[in-house]
């Protein structure tokens, strides 16, 4: 899970907060209220529940097993719930309560749990509201008119509920990639890189798996600014990174890491496989020339690899024995790769 996500669930946790305390003076006020009709059992119910919900209050905020409690807590809720509603002595006000089961739910545990426990709790809700309510001594039109409204309601509140999560489950997943992407050329960014990077190191830590890091710099791209126009180089941009995504494998991670530098982490690649692999893209490159209306721009590039564990086990490690290569592939003349040290003579 993103680091943004953790933190857009944080109003689950605000939510869970605000039911609690609900629970908490509900389970008290309703228990004492229960108790002198002589509903014993569900009064005893009210109050446990009361001081789970106060218990549950002071570690809802920080506990790592958050969702692993809000199931434990909204099941038995709803349960409370229905079996109040069921008894002969209840009012049948209480059928109000059933209509907030989608939205706690559908708030707490997302769209799939949450039609699962809203269609689960909503029928029973109903069910208990017409062996209550309903009798065949009434008018049959004033059963009718009670079944349209109770089930109406709660449909309509389940309906709004999922529109609701669909909608902001989709606006979030928007909002996580626009902020993983570079506007210029739709490639992932540095934050992107940075936990693609966490997955792929745990991957190729758990299978014993090689994993290579690429830095490149365009050559002299200043030129093709101050030559062609800004515009110019955008577009120049835009060609090199449809040409690396096109060149590259799609298990691979592909990122713009500054202006004219990219990154790529190679899947499964030792340092000489990535080497090789790095070598005939540079070649490529040169036979692949920008055409803008007026010319061709050949464009080149120079690049600097490292490797997961012998150059580091941080992504900044990684990025500073590259950038350590690149820079002298780029004092050493320019559009070349190296995957080495110079002082290793390697
Ligand atoms: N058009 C365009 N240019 C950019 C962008 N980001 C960075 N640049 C340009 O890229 C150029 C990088 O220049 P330098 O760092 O001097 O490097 P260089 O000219 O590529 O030379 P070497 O790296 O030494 O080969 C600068 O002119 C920046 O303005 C961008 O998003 N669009």
């Amino acid at each position: 899970m993103t680091e943004q996500l953790v933190q857009n669930y944080k109003y689950r946790r605000d939510i869970m907060v605000v039911l609690l305390m609900v629970t908490v003076f509900g389970g008290i006020i309703f228990s004492v209220i229960n108790f002198y009709r002589g509903l014993w059992l569900l009064a005893s119910i009210e109050l446990g529940y009361g001081l789970f919900s106060l218990g549950l209050l002071k570690y809802i905020k920080t506990t790592v097993h958050f969702q692993r409690w809000v199931n434990i807590y909204i099941v038995p809720f709803f349960i409370i719930m229905v079996y109040g509603l069921s008894l002969p002595q209840s009012s049948e006000s209480i059928f109000v309560w059933i209509l907030t089961i989608p939205v706690i739910s559908y708030l707490l545990v997302g769209r799939k749990l949450g039609f699962f426990y809203s269609t689960i709790f909503i029928v029973c809700g109903i069910i208990s509201y017409h062996w209550r309510f309903i009798s065949l001594e009434q008018q049959f039109s004033l059963n009718v008119a009670i079944s349209a409204n109770v089930i109406l309601s709660a449909l309509l509140m389940m309906a709004f509920a999922h529109v609701y999560e669909k909608t902001r489950e989709q606006n979030e997943a928007r909002l996580l990639s626009l902020a993983g992407t570079d506007p210029l050329t739709g490639l992932a960014n540095r934050m992107k890189l940075n936990e693609g990077f966490q997955q792929l190191s745990a991957l190729a830590t758990r299978h014993n798996a090689p994993l290579t890091l690429v830095l490149f710099d365009l050559d002299l791209f200043k030129t093709i600014n101050d030559v062609h126009g800004h515009s110019v180089g955008d577009e120049a941009l835009r060609h090199v990174a449809n040409f690396l995504k096109t060149n590259t494998r799609k298990t691979d991670l592909l990122a713009r890491f500054g202006g004219e530098e990219f990154a790529l982490l190679l899947v499964a690649t030792n340092l000489e496989e990535g080497y090789a692999q790095i070598e005939a893209l540079r070649k490529r490159l040169m036979t692949t020339p920008f055409s803008t209306a007026k010319c061709n721009i050949h464009i080149t590039l120079s690049a600097g690899l490292s490797t997961y564990g012998r150059d580091g086990k941080s992504l900044n490690q990684l990025i500073a024995k590259a950038d350590k290569r690149l820079y002298f592939a780029k004092e050493n003349g320019r559009n070349q790769v190296i995957a080495r040290d110079p002082d290793t003579h390697q």
